[in-house]
C-alpha cells in the first residue's frame, strides 16, 4: 500500500528575537509580498525594509513573550490532526512547511521525498486565498517540483481554501458563541471581525479573491452562529505607506465607539493559529485604542489552534481531497487576470505595470528617506510608521 502524507502550509514566525530580522528578510524578499520592477532590487530593498523594521517588530515580539507560538501551534496541529486521522483509519504522515521561517517549506518537501510518500494532500492552513499566503506557497512548491522531477511521481492534489468548510464554520461559531455568553448582555454585543489586511492593489489590479472570500467567509460564520448580534469587518496589520484593504480596524473601533458602542468582541479570522496580530496588535494594541474611545468591555475570540471541532474539520478536508479529482499547482497559481506588463503582456497575478513603477518609485523613496534618517537621526520613515 502506497504511504499518504498531508503537507500544511503556513507563514512561519520568529522563535527568538534574534530570529526577527532574518524572518523580515525572508518575508520581503518574496515577490508575493513586495513586487518590484526589476528583480535585483527584491534583496537589497528586502534588506533595508527588514533593519529598518526589525526594532519596533522586536518590540511587539517582546510583549508576547520575546517570540511567535506559531511554530508550536501549528506543530500541536499537525499532531491532533495525525491522531484524528489514525482513529479513522487513514494513518498519515504529516509535515509542516513554513513560508518565511522554521521548518522550511523546502525542508519539508526533502522529508516527503525522503520517506517516499506516493499520495500527498497539500493544505494551507489560510482559510481564505491571497496571493500573499497561500499564493506564495503554491507558488514556491511549483518551483520546487519544476527543480526536481522525481517529485513527479507523487500523486499530489492541492486544497486551494476552504472558508466554507462545515465543521471550520461550527469551530468559530461555538467560540464565538463562548465568549459572548461570558458579557453581562450577549446581545448586546457587537461582533467585530478583523482580517489581517492585503494592499488594496492585490484586489483591484491583480484580481486577488481575498477580500471576496473573507467577506464570505464571514457571512457564513454569521449564519452558522444565528444570533441577532450586529456585526462589523475590517482589516488589521497595515504595512507600509500603501493603501491597504478599508476599514482600518482601528478606525472601524473608533467609529462604533462614536455611535455609543460599549461591548466590543473582536474574531480574528484570516488565521486558524495565535500569533502576534492577535496576542499583540489585538490584545494589546486595539484594546488600548478601544479603552481610550470608551469601549469598555472589549473581548477577544481565541484562535481556533487544536479546537477538535477544527481538527475534525481538517481532517475532512483531508478524506475528501484525497477522494476526489486531484487539483494540480498549476491550477491553483494559474493567473487570475490579463494585466499589461513591461515590456510585453502576460498572464500575472502579481501587480500591474502601474503598481511596478510606483513600487520602483517607492524604493527610490525609501532609500532618500533612509538617507535622511541617517543624517538627521528623525525622519519622514518615522511618520510613515516602517520605523
Ligand atoms: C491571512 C493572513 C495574512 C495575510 C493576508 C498577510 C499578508 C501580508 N503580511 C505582510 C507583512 C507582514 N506580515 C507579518 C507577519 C505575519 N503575517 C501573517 C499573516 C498574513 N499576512 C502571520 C500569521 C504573520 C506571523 C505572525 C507571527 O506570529 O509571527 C510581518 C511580521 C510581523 C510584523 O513586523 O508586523 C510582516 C511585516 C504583508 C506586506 C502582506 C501582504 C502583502
Ligand atoms: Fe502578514
Amino acid at each position: 500500500m502506497g504511504r499518504t502524507g498531508v503537507l500544511l502550509l503556513n507563514l512561519g514566525g520568529p522563535e527568538q528575537i534574534e530570529d526577527v530580522r532574518p524572518f523580515l528578510f525572508n518575508l520581503f524578499s518574496d515577490p508575493e509580498i513586495i513586487r518590484l520592477p526589476f528583480p535585483w532590487m527584491q534583496k537589497p530593498l528586502a534588506w533595508l525594509i527588514s533593519s529598518l523594521r526589525s526594532k519596533r517588530s522586536q518590540e511587539n515580539y517582546l510583549a508576547i513573550g520575546g517570540g511567535s507560538p506559531l511554530r508550536q501551534v501549528t506543530e500541536a496541529q499537525a499532531t491532533a490532526l495525525e491522531t484524528n486521522l489514525k482513529e479513522k483509519g487513514e494513518p498519515v504522515g504529516i509535515y509542516i512547511g513554513m513560508r518565511y521561517w522554521h521548518p522550511f517549506t523546502e525542508e519539508a518537501v526533502a522529508k516527503i521525498k525522503r520517506d517516499r510518500i506516493d499520495e500527498l494532500v497539500i493544505l494551507p492552513l489560510y482559510p481564505q486565498f491571497s496571493i500573499s499566503t497561500s499564493g506564495s506557497s503554491f507558488r514556491l512548491l511549483e518551483k520546487l517540483w519544476q527543480e526536481d522531477p522525481s517529485l513527479n511521481r507523487i500523486n499530489y492534489t492541492v486544497i486551494r481554501s476552504w472558508y466554507e468548510q462545515p465543521g471550520y464554520l461550527q469551530a468559530m461559531a461555538q467560540l464565538i458563541a463562548q465568549e459572548l455568553d461570558k458579557f453581562a448582555h450577549p446581545d448586546e454585543v457587537t461582533i467585530f471581525f478583523s482580517a489581517h489586511g492585503v494592499p488594496v492593489s492585490y484586489v483591484e489590479e491583480a484580481g486577488d479573491p481575498y477580500q471576496k472570500e473573507i467577506e464570505e467567509c464571514t457571512d457564513l460564520i454569521m449564519q452558522t452562529l444565528n444570533r441577532p448580534n450586529p456585526h462589523v469587518l475590517a482589516y488589521q496589520s497595515r504595512v507600509g505607506p500603501v493603501e491597504w484593504l478599508k476599514p482600518y480596524t482601528e478606525d472601524a473601533i473608533q467609529e462604533l465607539a462614536n455611535e455609543g458602542v460599549q461591548n466590543l468582541l473582536v474574531v480574528p479570522i484570516s488565521f486558524v493559529s495565535e500569533h502576534i496580530e492577535t496576542l499583540q496588535e489585538i490584545d494589546i494594541e486595539y484594546r488600548e485604542i478601544a479603552e481610550e474611545a470608551g469601549i469598555h468591555n472589549f473581548r477577544r475570540v481565541p484562535a481556533l489552534n487544536t479546537h477538535p471541532v477544527f481538527i475534525e474539520a481538517l481532517a475532512d478536508l483531508v478524506l475528501n481531497a484525497l477522494n476526489s479529482p486531484k487539483v494540480q499547482l498549476p491550477q491553483v497559481t494559474q493567473m487570475k487576470k490579463q494585466v499589461k506588463m513591461y515590456p510585453q503582456e502576460r498572464w500575472e497575478w502579481g501587480m500591474t505595470t502601474s503598481a511596478e513603477v510606483w513600487n520602483g518609485r517607492l524604493a527610490m523613496l525609501g532609500l532618500i528617506a533612509l538617507l535622511i534618517e541617517l543624517i538627521s537621526g528623525h525622519g519622514p520613515l518615522h511618520l510613515v510608521g516602517l520605523l
